[in-house]
């Protein structure tokens, strides 16, 4: 059987990965699955354990760290957040694709270990938009603002490192660009291409990098 497939949405805080995140997962008919992330973040009310993350404490958190049980791990306005490495393996393994939604340093991890993933980054249409939706949360001070537009404005800069970049003005339109990348990153695969071919009734001499 082959392995699924990576996907990592990422890009800036405040761009909208968890808004685009839900849409998707709400459209999602199990062609993904999302893998929870682990945090040390106070749960906020209406969030549910092992469905929006795995809260744990700091010391649980360090010591999966020790042990090599995270994919990837960041630092976030004090708090740990990361991507627990083995039902991230065991669902690709048994031929399913995986979906994180990650921050910027994080997907940089993902991409070293796992470069076959499909890296997506999920850009603001412009800057005052950005601030615009970090102001609109209302959790931040205006020199909280400022020091998170300017982290974005660096990580902005590592969009080149991306195999895609998709536009965040509208959510949904934003879903529709991504599930139309899922879908022909799934044609890319040779095996898919040599069954269509068939399929068509096309000689089947058809050859790719994959
Ligand atoms: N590196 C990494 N970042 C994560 C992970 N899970 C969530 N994040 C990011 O951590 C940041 C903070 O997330 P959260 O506390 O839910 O707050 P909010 O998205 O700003 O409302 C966001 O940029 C998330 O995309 C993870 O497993 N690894
Ligand atoms: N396309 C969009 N247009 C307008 N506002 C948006 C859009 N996408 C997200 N937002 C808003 O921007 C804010 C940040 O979104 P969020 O999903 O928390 O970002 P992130 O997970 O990247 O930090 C939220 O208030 C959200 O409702």
């Amino acid at each position: 059987m082959s392995k699924g497939m990576l996907i990592v949405l990422s890009g800036p805080s405040g761009v909208g990965k968890g808004t685009v995140r839900q849409e998707l997962t709400r459209r999602n008919k199990g062609q993904f699955i999302y893998s929870v992330s682990m945090t040390t973040r106070q749960m906020r009310p209406g969030e549910e354990n092992g469905v929006d993350y795995f809260f744990s404490s700091e010391d649980d958190f360090k010591q999966a760290i020790k042990d090599d049980q995270m994919l990837e791990y960041n630092q976030y306005v004090g708090n740990y957040y990361g991507t627990p490495r083995k039902y991230v393996e065991q669902t690709l393994n048994r031929g399913q694709d995986v979906f994180l939604e990650i921050d910027v340093g994080g997907a940089m991890q993902v991409k070293e270990k796992m470069p076959d993933g499909v890296f997506i980054f999920l850009t603001p249409p412009d800057l005052q938009s950005l601030r615009g939706r970090i102001t609109g949360r209302g959790t931040d001070s205006p020199a909280t603002i400022d020091r998170r537009m300017d982290r974005a404005v660096n990580e902005i800069n590592l969009m080149k490192e991306y195999d895609y970049a998709v536009v965040n003005d509208v959510v949904s339109l934003a879903a529709d660009r991504i599930e139309a990348i899922i879908e022909s990153e799934h044609l890319k695969v040779e095996r898919v291409i040599q069954d269509y071919l068939k399929v068509l009734g096309v000689k089947n001499d058809y050859k790719t990098n994959y």
